[in-house]
Formats: structure tokens, C-alpha cells, sequence
């Protein structure tokens, strides 16, 4: 039986900050037990929508109901809790905490003493009726991403909250616990939670959600039922224009030309072992796996993140300092980190500094390069980058996610590196800004660059000219360009032929 009662309603909400509007008179209704799609380029206005859903902001002009009722004072975030709830891109899990007390975070002092012991049992009754399975007692910075998800969602509903929103949840995830997360989603929805759902990922809005809304530059374009909605004009209505899929570029690798990156026999310890391999100057090397394939690790490695246990990494002829990121990048890298929030960029810091100091020099750098040049280059990349701003002095704190991930970017290729290494670099990015950064590695490639891109996702492996496959720490394949979806994943699941 559908419902038409709506769990939420935002109506005409207007949102500005400073100079920039980001929501414009923007609303959105979701229907009692449905799962909603809200989709948008990056800076649309949807993680503002979300902070005014969840009694974090204010908005300038309009209103917040639930259920038909006026929400709460901003003030009472008990009764906020009991409506909404979030499950951000940014963990609110606490790492230094056990599992037992994030899920009572702000409800210890409830009843005078916290009885640790009553509490412990109580949070193993909680995760246990939401079917999470994970030790109470221990830290929850020992969860992985997947567990600290559950987490939240458990913590969530337990404050009694009917309405779910999550933003961004399979941002971090591989392909297998995307599919659990979706049979979660569906079992919640099966017992009357209502869900708002943000993703850059369309093909997944098609999967698990019923009805989508798309906001544009900070206004409410349209809502439909998915089905309704060919994925193409879904595109369309974000983009506001047609907008043409992204047309790999023919490359043809030179064998002669010079390795620009390589590892020799490298290895550490319960992550990956025994690696060789090298990247040639106007290369794309793709490395594919699972979570646990170690591929990430590896690229850490590769530009000093993680130390190696065995082996070297060369790049640009130099025999590098191992887990050591300044050594790396004195010879010539430029990196994308998987952390963009504590190893991108600098908050507070503008757009033109960020994309101008590659941190380990950044005082030097602070002493060459002047303001005017600085503004210049932060120009030009947020023009090539696609950025979403006021301006090159905007900090990236101020920022929405996906353009602050094109910061990230953009400083990795400040210097033209020889050697270029991406993780997940298109994360968190829409559907158009994602051309702008495959084409801006394969524009570097193109340049002489070497680069080695690590991606979940089959369309970013596009690019490359052969993608190497981890298995269980191994590299499994080699697999050259022309490669078919099935090809890679069964490689990817570790199944040879
Ligand atoms: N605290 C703030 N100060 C200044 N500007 C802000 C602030 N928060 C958001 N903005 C601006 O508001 C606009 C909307 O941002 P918002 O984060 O809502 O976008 P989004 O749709 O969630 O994007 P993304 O997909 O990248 O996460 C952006 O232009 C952003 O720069």
C-alpha cells in the first residue's frame, strides 16, 4: 500500500552564505516509507539541504516539517534526533571510543552516573536487534568502514528516528558492501524507514531508490518517480544540457620510452608482498581489486604514505626514501591521497595556496611563488578543474566535497609531475566534474607523465592502458586495454582463467 503522507517536507528554503546563495527557494517532499534520491552536480546545495533537515542550520527563508508537523526548535536536538537522522561522507564515529559508547555518545549523563556495565549489555541488545556484527567492547577506530556505517545507521535508529538520510554512503565502499548496504536499505525500508539518498553514482539511485529529485545551482528542478526517468535525461537535468558521455582517448603506449615509476620487490606485512612494477613516461597503469586486495596500500607506499617492509620505489631514476612523502615528491610525484580530509588539503588555507603548495615545500614554495602567480594558477585550475567558487581566495574549507576534491587534484598536478599516482580520484565527484578529471590525467599523460590510478570503478580503469589486478596482496593480472566489464571483475573476485 503506498502512502501519501509525507515523512519530510522542506518548502521554499533559501540558504546563503555570504555571497553565495546555496539553496534558492529549493524544496524537496518525500513520501512515507520511500526511498528518495537526491542527486546533483557538485555545489548543487544538497549537503546544505541536509544540515537544514537535520536542525544544523537555519534557513534564512522557509520551513521544515515532519509528518505534517512543524519541526522542533534548533535548540532541542533530542527532539531532532527522535525524527532524523544522518549518515554522513565524514565519519561521526568516535575512534578512540569503544562501540558501546558511540552508541550512547550524548546519552550517558541521561540518568546521573553512567553504569558502564548496563550500557555495555545495552548496546550488545541494540547491535544485535539491528543485526550489526560487531563487538561492543571494542574501539571503534578498529571498525572498518563498512562496520562504522552499521554503526551509525544502529545508533541512528535507536534514538527513534523513522527517517534516514545518507549522504553519500558508498562513496568508500567496494562493490560487495555496496550490495550489503542496498540489502540493508531494503530490509529498513520493508519495516517502514523512509530514506533520503545522495549519490554521485546514478546507476545505484536506479537499484535501491523509488522517486529522485535533482537540484540545480541551488534550486529544485524537478522530481519524478525513477522509472520515469531515463538515465540519460537524469544527466540532463543535473547538467542542465545535454550532456555527452566521456570519450576515451586513443593512446598508444611507447615500450622505448623512459620508466618514470617503479617498484621492485616491495612488500609489507599482511598487506601486499613481492611487487614489481613500472610505469613508462606517457603511461596509464590502472590498479583494480577489493577492499582487502591491498591496492591502496601499495599506492601509499608508492608515494611514501606507508613504508615498505622489502623492496624500492623508484621514481623519475631516483631510489626514494621510504614512507617518506617530501622524498617523493623532490623526485618528481604529484598524489591524489585516499584521505582527502587529512592528507588533501588545508582548510583554511584558499584555493590558489592549496593548489600551489605541494605541502612538503611548503614553506620554500611560500618564498618563490608570488600572490599574483599564485592567483593565476588557482585561476587556471578552476577553470580546467571545473570549480565551483567565488574565487581563488575562497578557502576550500567553504567549499562543497566534490569541489574540494578537485583542490586535491588540481595541487597534485601543480608542479607537472613525471610521475602522477590517483586513488579514488573521481570519489565524491559528479557525473560532468568526473570527465574533467579523467581527461586532466590523461591530459598529463599526454604531457609525458607516468601515472598510476587506483579506482573501484570500472568507468575511471577506462582510461588506462593496461590495469593490473591485486588479489589477496598479489598482483594477479596484467590485463591490457579493451577489457570487458565481467573480464576485470572475475579477476578482480580472484578467479583465473
Ligand atoms: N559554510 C559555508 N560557507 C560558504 N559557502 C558555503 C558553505 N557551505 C556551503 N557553501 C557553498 O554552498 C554551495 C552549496 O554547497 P553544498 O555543500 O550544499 O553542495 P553539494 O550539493 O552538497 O555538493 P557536493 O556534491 O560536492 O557534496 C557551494 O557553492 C558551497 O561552496
Amino acid at each position: 500500500m503506498t502512502s501519501s503522507v509525507k515523512a519530510v517536507e522542506a518548502l521554499g528554503i533559501t540558504k546563503r552564505f555570504g555571497p553565495t546563495t546555496a539553496l534558492n527557494g529549493a524544496g524537496i517532499a518525500i513520501t512515507e516509507g520511500e526511498t528518495h534520491a537526491l542527486v546533483g552536480r557538485n555545489g548543487a546545495g544538497k549537503s546544505t539541504l541536509v544540515s537544514i533537515l537535520t536542525g544544523l542550520q537555519r534557513p534564512d527563508e522557509g520551513e521544515v516539517r515532519f509528518g505534517g508537523q512543524p519541526a522542533p526548535p534548533l535548540a532541542d536536538r533530542d527532539a531532532w534526533r527522535q525524527r532524523v537522522a544522518c549518515v554522513y561522507q565524514k565519519s561521526t564515529i568516535i575512534p578512540s571510543l569503544t562501540v558501546a559508547e558511540n552508541l550512547f555518545l550524548n546519552r550517558q549523563t541521561e540518568r546521573g552516573a553512567i553504569n558502564w556495565r548496563a550500557m555495555r549489555t545495552r548496546a550488545r541488545q541494540l547491535l544485535e536487534q539491528y543485526g550489526v556484527d560487531v563487538d561492543a567492547t571494542i574501539l571503534a577506530g578498529d571498525l572498518d568502514v563498512e562496520q562504522r556505517q552499521l554503526l551509525e545507521i544502529a545508533r541512528a535508529l535507536s534514538f527513534g528516528a523513522r527517517f534516514i538520510i545518507l549522504d553519500e554512503p558508498t562513496a568508500q565502499l567496494d562493490g560487495p558492501a555496496i550490495q550489503r548496504l542496498f540489502d540493508r536499505m531494503r530490509a529498513l525500508r520493508e519495516q517502514g524507514v523512509t530514506m533520503m539518498f545522495i549519490s554521485h553514482h546514478l546507476e545505484e539511485v536506479y537499484e535501491v531508490c523509488q522517486s529522485v529529485s535533482v537540484f540545480r545551482d541551488a534550486r529544485h528542478i524537478l522530481t519524478t518517480p525513477v522509472g520515469d526517468l531515463p538515465h540519460s535525461e537524469l544527466v540532463d537535468a543535473m547538467t542542465g544540457e545535454v550532456t555527452a558521455a566521456y570519450e576515451y582517448r586513443s593512446r598508444t603506449a611507447d615500450a622505448s620510452a623512459p620508466v618514470v615509476l617503479a617498484a621492485e620487490g616491495l612488500g609489507l606485512e599482511g598487506r601486499y608482498e613481492n611487487v614489481d612494477l613500472t610505469v613508462r613516461a606517457g603511461e596509464i597503469v590502472g590498479l583494480a581489486g577489493s577492499g582487502s586486495s591491498g591496492k591502496v596500500s601499495l599506492a601509499e607506499t608508492l608515494v611514501g604514505l606507508r613504508k615498505a617492509g622489502t623492496g624500492t620505489v623508484t621514481v623519475n631514476g631516483t631510489v626514494v626514501k621510504q614512507g617518506d612523502v617530501p622524498s617523493a615528491l623532490a623526485a618528481g610525484l604529484g598524489f591524489v591521497p585516499q584521505d582527502r580530509h587529512h592528507e588533501g588539503f588545508v582548510p583554511l588555507l584558499s584555493i590558489a595556496e592549496n593548489a600551489t603548495i605541494p605541502i612538503a615545500r611548503k614553506l620554500g614554495r611560500f618564498g618563490t611563488i608570488s600572490p599574483s602567480r599564485r592567483r593565476e594558477r588557482g585561476t587556471q585550475m578552476i577553470e580546467r578543474l571545473d570549480i565551483k567558487t567565488t574565487g581563488p581566495d575562497q578557502p576550500v574549507a567553504d567549499l562543497s566535497g566534490g569541489n574540494a576534491q578537485k583542490v586535491v587534484f588540481a595541487r597534485a598536478l601543480a608542479d607537472d609531475p613525471r610521475a602522477l599516482v590517483v586513488i579514488n580520484p573521481t570519489a565524491g565527484v559528479d557525473v560532468k566534474a568526473k570527465h574533467s578529471l579523467l581527461g586532466a590525467v590523461e591530459d598529463a599523460a599526454d604531457r609525458g607523465a607516468g601515472a598510476v590510478l587506483v579506482s573501484d570503478e570500472l568507468d575511471d580503469l577506462r582510461i588506462c592502458d593496461r590495469v593490473l589486478v591485486m588479489f589477496h596482496g598479489k598482483i594477479v593480472k596484467d590485463v591490457p586495454r579493451g577489457w570487458t566489464d565481467t573480464e576485470l571483475v572475475t579477476a578482480m573476485e580472484g578467479i583465473h582463467h
